[in-house]
């Protein structure tokens, strides 16, 4: 074998984490490799994770306004729609993003391997192209940026066929005229309100009372009943005993307390695992936690210091936002450039139908924090923007200290939220006043308007307060 080819840095995975990581350390002026196994680059997050879900959601948003705008007309899905056609414009939106990431790679002569990548020791990583072909490279930093995938449990029998995962749904030929779903994390929420909107009779299970525990739950009963509107059903505090298909045309998925729910397919969404497996991490030095992910230090520092691990395989919140970030910082601290601190807010976007976002503390955050904090509400029914375009219900939280001087987080359920929760985001940079949110003008209408609201109940609800303890 020839000798190992010597690089400044060596980035394994070219997924959002990836990406990041290559760029900024060959606009720092170091020579780069980026080894990604599969043809394409983007990842999960462009082949089979946020692009394609978000692309069949807007296809959903848009016969749905189809169908509210109607009103003269009958509109339905034909009963034997296929997925393809509702996914048109997939292949136009990953050619146009794979183009932009090969340009911008190329520009920055960041060189591209394709071939599955595996540790020999800490500073030797060999690659494995697809026609047999190993190389070796070597290099004094050495970036992780592998991802993650389905963690599906072994007890059910995820055939890719009746029995699909986030990887596979999507591989669905027709839509089909019931969907079961098991998980009600972000995947499975997504999913289930995007087909439910498709008129897929959908039943949501979790061994959790409500979905989304994470969330808010005041925003998280507003999807459900906006869910449930669609005609979908959450089935909380569940356990599943057996997942089967019966050989004709159902899954059969029999539920702890005996019932059992026959749906056309069923979709596994019961979280993520790091692709960790084919790396030889031994050979590094380099061991997994109990979880299956690398530990990191807060500059995605691994415990072999010239080794970084980014992105979802370093575990929770898998976000390509959080993925990108990490990339970067991680090779700035490699390179001993300054790092900034780190995004301690990153703001939180779930594409349900309505979406929902959050940013900084919520109510039960803040209540365990400052005992009394002051919660102002707009409902989207008081904006006009959201009365004209007819989208529904929504609800905007702003959550303030016990004075009602300072924000501290804003949650968003409704549309537009998670465009909408950036405002919140710089003004909780900035350190704004709750008062600044009534001293400013927002254009009318606007769906930004709700934070106007929202302040002014903080401010009325603390006046209220200040006049009691003088009493
Ligand atoms: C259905 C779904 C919807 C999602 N929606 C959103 C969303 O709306 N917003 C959001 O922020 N996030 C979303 N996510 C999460 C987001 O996709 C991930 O957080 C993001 O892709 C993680 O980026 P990454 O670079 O860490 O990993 P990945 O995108 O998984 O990329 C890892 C890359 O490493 C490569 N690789 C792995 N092993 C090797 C090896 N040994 N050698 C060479 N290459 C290797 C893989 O082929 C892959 O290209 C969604 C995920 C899913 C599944
Ligand atoms: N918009 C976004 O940012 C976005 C979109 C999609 C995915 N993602 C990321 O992808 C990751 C994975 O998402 P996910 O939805 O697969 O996982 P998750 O970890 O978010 O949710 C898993 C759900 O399954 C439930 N569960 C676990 N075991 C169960 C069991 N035995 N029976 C019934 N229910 C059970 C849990 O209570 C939980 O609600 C998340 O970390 C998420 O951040 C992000």
């Amino acid at each position: 074998m020839s000798a190992p080819i010597a690089f400044d840095i060596i980035v394994i995975g070219a997924g959002p984490a990836g990406q990041k990581a290559a760029v900024q350390g060959a606009k720092a002026g170091k020579r780069v490799a980026l080894i990604e196994r599969e043809r394409g680059i983007g990842g999960s997050c462009v082949y089979r994770g946020t692009i394609p879900s978000k692309t069949l959601r807007e296809s959903a948003l848009q016969l749905d306004r189809l169908k509210r705008a109607g009103g003269a007309f009958e509109f339905s899905l034909k009963p034997d729609t296929q997925i393809s056609t509702l996914l048109g414009r997939l292949e136009d939106v990953v050619k146009t993003h794979d183009d932009f990431m090969s340009k911008q790679l190329r520009r920055n002569g960041i060189a591209l391997f394709h071939g599955r990548a595996r540790f020999v020791s800490d500073r030797i990583v060999e690659m494995q192209a697809v026609d047999g072909a190993v190389q070796q490279f070597t290099a004094g930093c050495i970036v992780i940026a592998t991802g993650s995938r389905p963690g599906n449990p072994s007890d059910i029998p995820v055939d890719h066929e009746h029995i699909l995962d986030s990887d596979s749904l999507l591989s669905m030929i027709y839509l089909p005229r019931s969907l079961a779903i098991i998980g009600g994390g972000v995947i499975g929420c997504e999913y289930a309100s995007i087909f439910a909107l498709l008129g897929v009779h959908v039943t949501l299970i979790d061994r959790a009372p409500a979905p989304l525990q994470f969330m808010d739950q005041e925003l998280v009963r507003q999807f459900i009943e906006s869910f449930e509107q669609q005609g979908g059903h959450y089935l909380g505090s569940r356990t599943v005993k057996e997942v089967r298909w019966d050989g004709a045309a159902h899954v059969v998925t029999t539920l702890g307390d005996g019932v059992a729910i026959k749906s056309e397919k069923l979709l596994v969404a019961l979280g993520r695992q790091a692709n960790v497996e084919d790396l030889n991490l031994g050979a590094a030095g380099l061991m997994v936690t109990i979880k299956g992910t690398l530990a990191v230090n807060q500059y995605c520092q691994t415990e072999v210091p010239h080794i970084y691990a980014v992105g979802d395989m370093v575990g929770a919140p898998a976000l390509a936002s959080k993925a990108m970030e990490q990339g970067r910082r991680a090779v700035r601290h490699a390179l001993n450039m300054p790092v900034g601190d780190a995004a301690s807010t990153i703001p939180l976007g779930i594409y349900t139908i309505p979406e929902m976002a959050s940013i900084g503390l919520d109510e039960k955050a803040a209540k365990e924090r400052y005992r009394e904090p002051l919660i102002g509400r707009a409902k989207f029914e008081e904006v006009a923007r959201a009365q004209i375009s007819g989208s529904g219900h929504g609800l905007l939280k702003m959550i303030a200290d016990p004075a009602g001087e300072r924000l501290l987080g804003v949650q968003i359920v409704g549309d537009q939220a998670t465009e909408l929760v950036h405002v919140g985001q710089s003004a909780l940079q900035q350190g704004a006043t709750i008062e600044s949110f009534i001293d400013n003008v927002f254009n009318f209408p606007t769906y930004a308007e709700a934070y106007r609201v929202a302040a002014l109940d903080i401010l009325g609800q603390a006046a209220k307060r200040q006049t009691a303890a003088a009493a």
